[in-house]
């Protein structure tokens, strides 16, 4: 199993880069996990209390259950990846049932963050837009597809967003082994990987 890391800030496209692979390779062949799906379960938290949560810290994802997932689907196991809400801010309680594939694509923020989960990527990629365009797609992408308005991306964005991105995302780059410029569609990054998954395959 070929393991793919893909990491890189909010709105820097990486859930795009992700279609984009998928879309010309032969279905079923790839499978994705998406770091979101991994937010700590918060169900003992009142809606109010979830709202104040910084998700842009590292300590805001089930790292142990990411990790064990990755090695039982690595041991040939299938897992139910968590579906989560960012209207609810919280796990829904559904799963996907999600199978052992020959190449797995992991995308989220932090991914790199965690020394375990890096280890487990035998590729790790970085996708950089700059941070003005980022928040440009984000407050465009929330409001309409994440149930937000323009002063919760805003205050989001200032309050721990920016300085988490700067802490803990951005220094990541550091381990990538491919970094995507991003910030406009990048056909030939994108084909290069499809490139290399296509030799797995
Ligand atoms: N290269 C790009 N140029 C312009 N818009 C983009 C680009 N890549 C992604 N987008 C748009 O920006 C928004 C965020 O992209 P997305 O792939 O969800 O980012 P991420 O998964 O990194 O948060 C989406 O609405 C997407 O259509
Ligand atoms: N309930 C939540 C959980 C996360 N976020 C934000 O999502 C961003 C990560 O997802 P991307 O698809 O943009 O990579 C992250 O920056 C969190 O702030 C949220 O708004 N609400």
């Amino acid at each position: 199993m070929l393991i793919i890391g893909i990491a890189g800030g909010t709105g820097c496209g990486k859930t795009t880069v992700v279609d984009t692979i998928l879309k010309e390779l032969p279905e079923g062949e790839v499978g994705v996990i998406s770091q979101d799906s991994y937010y700590k379960d918060t169900s003992h938290l009142s809606y109010d209390e979830r709202v104040k949560i910084n998700f842009d810290h590292p300590r805001s994802i089930d790292f142990d259950l990411l990790v064990d997932h990755l090695k039982q689907l690595k041991a040939g196991k299938t897992i139910e990846q968590p579906v989560y809400s960012f209207v609810k801010h919280n796990r829904t309680g559904d799963t996907v049932n999600t199978h052992p594939r020959k190449v797995i694509i992991v995308e989220g923020i932090l991914i790199l963050t965690n020394k375990e989960l890096r280890d487990l990527f035998d590729i790790k990629i970085y996708v950089h837009a700059d941070s003005d365009e980022r928040l440009i797609r984000r407050l465009k992408r929330d409001i309409s597809e994440r149930g937000r308005d323009i002063e919760e991306v805003l205050s989001r964005y200032q309050n721990t967003l920016k300085p988490m991105h700067e802490q803990f995302i951005e220094p990541m780059k550091e381990y990538a082994d491919i970094i995507i410029p991003n910030n406009r569609y990048n056909t030939v990054a994108v084909d290069i990987v499809k490139t290399i998954i296509n030799d797995k395959l």
